[in-house]
């Protein structure tokens, strides 16, 4: 499993103001941390970085020591991004968009197939297996693409906004497996700007104009009433030696 190290990383697209200014940031294998921030603070900037999508201006992304050179790389380095726009293709199934992923991630089509029915049953939706993803819910459509991305079984897990239009079931359930992800030693980083589900992140790195701040850096097991997700400790730690404790 791989260590993420977001190392004074500077970020802007084309000629504009850089929209992530020296943002510095660890995240280990097991650890689940949270990207919160208001609309527009940089937090799928973040994630498309660390997906290796975007190449920053300044500063360097590492997946254990080794820099980043783009997405392809980082793809050879199972590192997964389940986008906010849901990156599905509408006009094929729901089936068709998690086994044609696993086809082109190498996966034998038996596999393709089995672990495809396994993935859906996992996010609820075998019954809608077989319709176009043009005729789901939001919601369905956004657990389609989560499907689709813990069904490629990465080393590092980038989660963008993934509960955003879940109902309160399916967002415990979309939760408690990315914790099981982190358990398994993914390196999870999940963007939300639900405190509630950021809560039960290890660690949550707060983005302001563009800045971090790592929040909070330990999750109390009171935290989590329901029980259903475990605390593991520090998720996220610092990466500079002249910072202040807690500044990224
Ligand atoms: N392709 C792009 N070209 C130019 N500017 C962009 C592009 N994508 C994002 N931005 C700008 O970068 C800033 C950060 O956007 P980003 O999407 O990373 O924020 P976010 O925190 O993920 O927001 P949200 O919560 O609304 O998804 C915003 O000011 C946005 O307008």
């Amino acid at each position: 499993m791989r260590t993420v190290s977001v190392d004074r990383v500077t970020v802007a697209y084309g000629d504009g103001e850089p929209v992530l200014r020296d943002v510095s940031v660890v995240v280990e294998p097991g650890r689940m941390v949270a990207v919160s921030g208001r609309s527009g603070a940089g937090k799928t900037t973040l994630l498309s970085t660390i997906a290796g999508l975007l190449r920053p201006i300044e500063g360097t992304v590492t997946i254990d020591g080794e820099p980043l050179r783009d997405r392809d790389d980082a793809v050879a380095r199972r590192v997964v991004l389940i986008p906010q726009d849901n990156g599905l293709a509408t006009f094929l199934t729901v089936r068709e968009n998690v086994e044609v992923a696993l086809l082109a991630n190498g996966h034998t089509p038996s596999d393709a197939r089995r672990l495809t029915v396994e993935w859906l049953e996992r996010l609820g939706l075998s019954a809608q297996r077989d319709q176009l993803v043009e005729e789901l819910s939001g919601g369905q459509q956004q657990r389609t693409a989560i499907a689709r991305g813990l069904a490629l079984h990465g080393d590092v897990l980038l989660a963008d906004e993934v509960t955003s239009e879940l109902d309160a079931a399916s967002r415990q359930n979309v939760l408690d497996l990315l914790r099981k992800e982190a358990e398994r030693g993914v390196a999870v980083v999940f963007a939300t700007h639900d405190p509630d589900a950021a809560a039960v992140c290890d660690a949550e790195l707060s983005l302001v104009d563009g800045r971090a701040t790592l929040v909070r850096t330990e999750r109390a097991p009171a935290e989590d009433p329901s029980g259903t997700v475990q605390a593991a400790g520090a998720g996220a730690r610092v990466a500079r030696d002249d910072s202040a404790p807690g500044d990224v």
